[in-house]
């Protein structure tokens, strides 16, 4: 679509689509600095009136030097018109000063309202949406461009309404001269008119063609400037392969920079020799016009002045007319990203979640990821396929299954991030799907497997889901995650900053950083009438035994304290025993369920695992036992 675009990029669709822009633009900034766009026009039409003033003066200064042979009478009776001349190019310079002043203080505060919609729209749109390359794409040059532009397109729109102003002064006093000078200033447009069009046109093609290539090389240096990245690049000696990776792309966007550079050049030169012929036309024409008596000798001074001036806003208007198109171009894919993220952002109109449930019912559920741009059809099959369910309140229940077998990816559906693309997941009769999906995810707690290691103090890491002042709720979480020996060993305690890359952060380890994470779900979860769900998914896996073992029996304390449902994703399976039931699943779908002893009599894949870990466990046994005969 945003090649289309490029494509339909023409001189006429840039004139018929500026008023549009334009409107856009003083929309814009009329929301986000309603007193400097004002002051904006109002100096920039004083700007115009100025003008127009100067060139009524010039031509009365002209029309006493030149009545007879120049005298010091002559010159002397000039002198008010002089005045007046100083005057109104002292009123010009300062309206252009007031109207820049206002104009600077405007930019910042669009891109501020454009950055913070920006960051409502983003936020705003499903988990799902960040599966899709092309989606993320798209983000990525709303984040990298869009929202500067929008500025730009305020500046530049205002360019062009001042200088518009200035054009019809300077085209109001030709005219009062005479009427036949009024199309000298269209000669002299046409030129520029068409290098500027040009020159944006080939320019937005280009920042289209490279949004992926700059979208890597923005990666591959953020992996290079991580903090978490920086042991296992050095570990692997991966610096020279994410360098030659990054010099592949960037000698890409290079190579395709440099011929823009040389064409771009070219049109420069082909607007300079055109705009240079326009002017020697004008001058013709104007000596023509002079020799023919059709303008006397100071409305022919006065109308070299006036077309400078209007040649000089003309030169300005025309480059800021390419620069809103190109502008223009940003902020419509910008718009256009917000209306593909309204489409994947939850409605807001629907029903409250249900505040509990007797039983979570998945029903017949498939879901599929959304393939990669560049997958064939077919090329993985969906990551769940006609899964049922029954999730019973109050109960722990444990997914288990090989990797990739989609215990995640229920998890997700589970805990409202994504919604099946057949089937239903229901809290008693009522389809997940149609209810608001804030207010669901608000009644869910998740310790997720890929947990965010959040930027700010161990209370904030914990309590960022719940109440902020709530200590004793806070001492009950973190006493379940046994997360409160590792605050205790904090320098600041709760208040600590768990950030190396800020002064007096702290790092704690993985399992401790788990401990936290576990504590945020324990203290999201505390009320369970609030809260009916927890989902955990691989709680332990950087945990130490003893550590997992209690965390366990700290989650099936939770079921019963609070009567919330828990769901449980694990590997270790001496923990699952105490799950009151035990789902299988394999590529997708659930080959069995039950409780670990009905599991265990039934043999099948779960035995198979069980007896795997069971086995692995008794060697290590043997093996650590002391030799009686020795
Ligand atoms: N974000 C994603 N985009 C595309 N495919 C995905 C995504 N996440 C998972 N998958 C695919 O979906 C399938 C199920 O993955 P899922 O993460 O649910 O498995 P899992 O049982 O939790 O595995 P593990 O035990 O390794 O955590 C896999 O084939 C995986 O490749």
């Amino acid at each position: 679509m945003f090649r289309e675009r490029a494509r339909q990029a023409t001189w006429w669709s840039m004139a018929r689509r500026m008023p549009v822009l334009v409107g856009r633009a003083l929309a814009v900034g009329r929301r986000a600095g309603p007193g400097d766009l004002a002051a904006t026009v109002v100096f920039g039409l004083g700007m115009g009136a100025a003008t127009a003033w100067a060139l009524v003066a010039t031509n009365a200064v002209l029309e006493e030097v030149f009545a007879a042979v120049p005298t010091p009478d002559r010159v002397r009776a000039a002198l008010p018109s002089l005045l007046l001349l100083a005057a109104a190019l002292l009123a010009r310079g300062a309206c252009g000063a007031l109207a820049g002043r206002a104009q600077a203080r405007l930019e910042p505060k669009v891109v501020l309202a454009a950055e913070r919609r920006f960051n409502e729209t983003v936020t705003g749109v499903e988990a799902a949406a960040f599966d899709d390359s092309a989606f993320n794409d798209h983000v990525f040059r709303g984040y990298a461009t869009g929202c500067d532009q929008m500025g730009v397109l305020v500046r530049t729109s205002l360019d062009v309404l001042t200088g518009l102003v200035a054009i019809a002064a300077a085209a109001g006093v030709l005219g009062t001269l005479h009427p036949v000078l009024l199309p000298l200033i269209l000669v002299a447009m046409v030129p520029q008119w068409w290098s500027s069009a040009a020159s944006a046109r080939l320019r937005y093609r280009l920042t289209l063609r490279l949004t992926e290539v700059v979208r890597r090389k923005f990666m591959l240096q953020q992996l290079m400037i991580d903090r978490r990245t920086a042991a296992e690049l050095r570990s692997y000696t991966m610096g020279p392969r994410l360098r030659a990776e990054f010099d592949r792309f960037a000698e890409r966007e290079l190579q395709a920079r440099l011929r823009l550079a040389t064409r771009m050049a070219l049109i420069r030169v082909a607007g300079g020799a055109l705009g240079g012929a326009a002017t020697v036309v004008v001058f013709v024409a104007l000596g023509a016009l002079l020799v023919e008596g059709v303008v006397p000798i100071a409305a022919a001074g006065a109308a070299v002045v006036a077309v400078r001036v209007a040649q000089g806003a003309l030169g300005t208007v025309l480059v800021s007319v390419g620069q809103v198109y190109e502008a223009g171009l940003y902020v419509a894919d910008l718009v256009e990203l917000e209306e593909k993220a309204r489409e994947r952002t939850p409605r807001r109109d629907l029903p409250p979640a249900p505040e509990g449930f007797a039983e979570i019912r998945v029903e017949d559920v498939t879901f599929s990821y959304p393939k990669a741009d560049g997958d064939g059809d077919g090329a993985t099959g969906p990551a769940l396929a006609g899964v049922d369910l029954v999730l019973p309140r109050g109960r722990t229940v444990a997914l288990v299954g090989e990797n990739g077998s989609g215990k995640s990816t229920l998890a997700k559906l589970l805990s409202g991030l994504y919604t099946p693309d057949a089937g239903r997941v229901c809290w008693d009769a009522t389809d997940l799907a149609g209810v608001d999906a804030d207010d669901l995810r608000s009644r869910i707690a998740v310790i997720a497997q890929d947990h965010t290691h959040w930027p700010m103090t161990a209370r904030g890491n914990v309590v960022m889901g719940g109440p902020e002042d709530d200590p004793e709720r806070l001492a009950r979480a973190a006493g379940a995650a046994h997360a409160d020996t590792v605050v205790a060993d904090l320098p600041r305690g709760w208040e600590t900053l768990l950030d190396k890359r800020f002064a007096h952060g702290h790092e704690p380890s993985g399992g401790q950083w788990q401990r936290l994470a576990a504590a945020r779900g324990f203290h999201r979860g505390d009320d369970g009438a609030a809260v009916p769900l927890l989902i955990a998914d691989e709680p332990t896996s950087a945990l130490d035994a003893r550590a997992e073992h209690r965390f366990f029996s700290s989650l099936h304390a939770h079921a019963g304290r609070t009567g919330a449902t828990v769901v449980l994703i694990t590997h270790r399976l001496a923990s699952v025993r105490m799950a009151d039931v035990v789902v299988v699943l394999e590529r997708g779908r659930v080959v069995d369920r039950g409780s670990h002893e009905e599991l265990m009599e039934r043999g099948g894949v779960y035995r198979e695992l069980w007896d795997l870990q069971a086995q692995a466990y008794r060697e290590r046994e043997r093996a650590q036992e002391p030799d009686p005969t020795g």
